[in-house]
């Protein structure tokens, strides 16, 4: 690799910052012109959060001991109503793994009680539904039918106050965001409360300053919707509003009667959280940098380089400090992927491809011997991280992992080599055509394959081909949704560059005389019933470990519509909120 390097003019001792590519352009290939990193690695090594001292470790186990006392010990001092709102705080806080046995013991006497159809009012019934359901117990929503009204409008049967309605409300629109398919009811609760929610909005927009809570999850929750709400961020968010909540004494004490001493511990063990866990990710973080600076990869500026974000993306579902090499190895296998979809797409030419392909996926460094500079640093790079990711996952499984591997890996390169030939003869395919490579193309299951070898948790070769194409529902989802919502954001953008296929452009060329709203329309549909399949696929009973469907629903569906959400936060990973996300999540320490 030195030798390659040499050969391009570049020192391999140089102690380059991060937005120094220099790969010549004397080809006139087509180049994507995207921005350089964002993330200088002297800013990420003076990342140093103190929160990695042990102290701060002891600090939280007796922390979490006091709230065990104060909210397991006095278990009959509090109504189901009040228990129901701890199961629902911890969640939201990200704390919840502390609490498992207390949270399943509220829940299994809620599922009684629901049973046994004594839950209670609208906003009762409501965050009972929202807690079962996300905890995997089976029920059935057809209970808030007895709430609708003849007009289509749900009701509060419950005490009137306004702030309970508010409240009933919101609940009511939570409940509904985890509806499985042929759920109609849901459909219509959120119909009127997303309305109902917005006009309360739109009443008081003109407070900027010191909110009412309720105010500002309601806001919250509307922005990011269940299927962009990213866990570290849900947590972070969850973490001001509560902040604010118990600034407000009256609120909570009028609907829950929470004392605000007991409030005040969850929220303390809930910041100490957040930033203990955010110490080992800056930790990890400035590894990566460092891995970045020294890699030959760093040196070809017409790919994106966005490790920081692919960490990011990561890191906000899989937070947990068991799962940092799943984390890492991810980080590592996306970047290498970005550089890939820059080559296919953009940069190669089609001459180049075809023995490069061939050369990645039988990883045979004999056949780029007469290919371009940039592609062999490319096959190298990509070849150790490969290398890498196999050695520790074989160590970690056994053997039986390879397979697996090269799988996934062979049909991913095939698909971005069909899309390269498509680019090069200007050819639009049939939409189903299109989609088929389409949803292998977008590197979903290579990328969750990788990721789930790598997480600390035992698989078995049955558990494996479950998760695996083409028997996974998971893996079909979530790379469809990929697809999908990657295709609706940056078609143009694409298409500008000469890359004609996008689902919207075969759409349109399979139904003559449709228009790019109809398209549209179309590809959101079907988005939507996607996320109903994915909820299902995620909350029912199944004997794949908890770990990893959360690895597909929240990493794999929530990552991507966080990312995607008002363009693409890959490519255009200067958008406001991605690099506010950014900042919170992984540099900033949250202040008590
Ligand atoms: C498709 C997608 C969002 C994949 C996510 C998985 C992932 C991190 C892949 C790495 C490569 C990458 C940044 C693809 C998105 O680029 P692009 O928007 O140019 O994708 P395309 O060329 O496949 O349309």
């Amino acid at each position: 690799m030195a030798e390659v390097l040499k050969n391009l003019g570049i020192s391999t001792s140089s102690s380059l910052g991060v937005e120094d590519g220099c790969m010549p352009n004397a080809n006139a290939r087509r180049n994507g012109n995207h921005h350089p990193n964002l993330w200088s690695d002297d800013f990420i090594q003076s990342l140093n959060s103190q929160y990695g001292d042990a102290l701060y470790h002891e600090h939280r186990e007796i922390l979490i001991n006091e709230v065990h006392n104060i909210f397991s010990n006095k278990e009959e001092e509090f109504s189901l109503l009040q228990r129901l709102w701890f199961v629902d705080v911890v969640q939201c806080l990200g704390i919840d793994g502390y609490f498992q046995e207390k949270i399943k013991m509220t829940l299994d006497y809620t599922y009684k009680s629901w049973n046994q159809n004594i839950i209670g009012d609208l906003n009762m019934t409501a965050l009972g539904f929202r807690m079962l359901r996300l905890n995997r117990y089976d029920v059935s929503p057809d209970v808030f039918q007895k709430f609708k009204g003849e007009k289509g409008q749900f009701f509060d049967f419950g005490p009137s106050q306004e702030y309970t309605k508010l409240v009933s409300m919101l609940n009511l629109y939570r409940a509904s965001e985890l509806d499985f398919p042929e759920e109609m009811i849901l459909k219509e609760a959120r119909d009127f409360t997303s309305t109902y929610l917005q006009e309360v909005v739109k009443e008081h927009e003109e407070i900027k300053e010191n909110k009412n809570p309720l105010l500002m999850e309601i806001e919250y929750i509307l922005k990011y919707p269940s299927r962009c709400r990213i866990p570290r961020l849900e947590t972070w968010n969850f973490i001001q509003i509560f902040k604010q909540q118990n600034r407000n004494d009256w609120l909570v004490n009028d609907i829950y009667k929470i004392p605000n001493t007991y409030r005040q511990k969850l929220l303390e063990v809930a910041i100490l959280d957040f930033n203990i866990l955010q110490a080992q990710h800056q930790y990890e973080l400035k590894l990566i940098s460092t891995w970045w600076k020294h890699s030959s990869a760093i040196h070809l500026d017409f790919f994106r380089h966005r490790h920081v974000e692919f960490y990011f993306w990561w890191v906000c579902s899989l937070f947990e400090p068991e799962f940092s090499a799943s984390r890492i190895g991810f980080t590592k296998l996306a970047t290498s992927l970005s550089l890939l979809d820059d080559i296919y797409d953009t940069y190669g030419t089609i001459d180049e491809l075809k023995p490069f392909t061939k050369a990645l996926i039988r990883w045979d460094a004999s056949i780029i011997g007469n290919l371009p500079d940039y592609m062999k640093i490319a096959f190298e790079f990509s070849y150790q991280i490969h290398k890498e990711i196999t050695s520790e996952a074989e160590t970690k499984h056994g053997p039986f992992v390879h397979k697996y591997i090269q799988n996934c890996w062979e049909s991913f390169i095939l698909s971005y080599l069909q899309e390269a030939e498509w680019i090069a003869s200007n050819y639009t395919p049939k939409f189903d055509q299109y989609i088929i490579n389409g949803t292998t193309s977008s590197g979903m299951r290579v990328l969750m394959m990788h990721s789930l070898i790598l997480m600390n948790t035992p698989l078995s070769d049955k558990i494996l081909e479950e998760l695996d194409f083409p028997s996974s529902k998971f893996q079909s989802l979530v790379s469809l949704i990929t697809r999908l919502v990657d295709d609706i954001e940056d078609f143009e953008d694409e298409k500008a560059r000469g890359e004609t296929a996008s689902s919207i452009e075969c759409y349109m060329k399979d139904n003559q005389g449709s228009t790019k709203e109809d398209a549209l329309n179309y590809i959101t549909t079907r988005i939507d019933s996607c996320v109903q399949e994915l909820n299902k696929e995620f909350l029912k009973p199944s004997n794949i470990p908890t770990c990893c469907r959360k690895l597909y629903f929240n990493a794999g569906m929530r990552g991507v519509f966080f990312l995607f959400k008002d363009s693409d936060g890959i490519t255009h990973s200067h958008h406001k909120d991605i690099l506010d996300a950014i900042m919170k999540v992984l540099v900033k320490p949250i202040l008590e």
